[in-house]
């Protein structure tokens, strides 16, 4: 059976803007994402995106707008990537490099998806539109998804 990873995914963005980090060690290394990480026992999961944030980026953030979950599954794995997906418009600091991210903003038609998860080109036009969504990935590897659901929905 599989089990259930929780993870968090906050986009902090300006008018046609975005704020992504650039992954300097791990086996993320080297793709452009929003910023994240795993929820800890005892912690919300709102809690763990604001802290997960900060950690990363050095930004803190007022509001947090939930816009989205997405599951992904890896064949041959039995692990389930649970992402729930934040957006904030706005925050309170400057974007700072840490050890783990690099910080750096982009124009909402320059995304570089060439240098992010594959699945990024498809739920990010829903993320920017301010539109709600559930997705689930099918990936073989990282890089091909064999299978996908995306589906707007009214809340989540
Ligand atoms: N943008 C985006 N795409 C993903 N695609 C799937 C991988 C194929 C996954 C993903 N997250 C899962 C990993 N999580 C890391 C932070 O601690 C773990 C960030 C959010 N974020």
């Amino acid at each position: 059976m599989f089990t259930n990873k929780l993870l968090t995914l906050v986009l902090v963005v300006q008018p046609g803007r975005v704020l992504l980090g650039m992954k300097k060690r791990g086996f993320r290394a080297g793709k452009w994402n929003g910023f994240g990480g795993k929820v800890q026992p005892g912690e919300t999961i709102e809690e763990a995106t604001r802290q997960e944030l900060q950690e990363e980026s050095g930004l803190t953030v007022d509001a947090l707008d939930k816009i989205g979950n997405i599951k992904f599954e890896f064949i041959r794995e039995t692990e389930l990537l649970d992402a729930h997906v934040f957006r904030a418009d706005n925050y309170n600091g400057e974007p700072t490099e840490s050890d783990e991210m690099r910080p750096q903003w982009f124009d909402s038609d320059k995304i570089p998806f060439g240098q992010m998860w594959v699945d990024n080109i498809l739920w990010f036009p829903l993320m920017l539109q301010k539109k709600k969504f559930l997705g689930y990935f099918k990936f073989q590897g990282h890089d091909l998804i064999i299978d996908h659901k995306l589906e707007e929905v009214e809340n989540l």
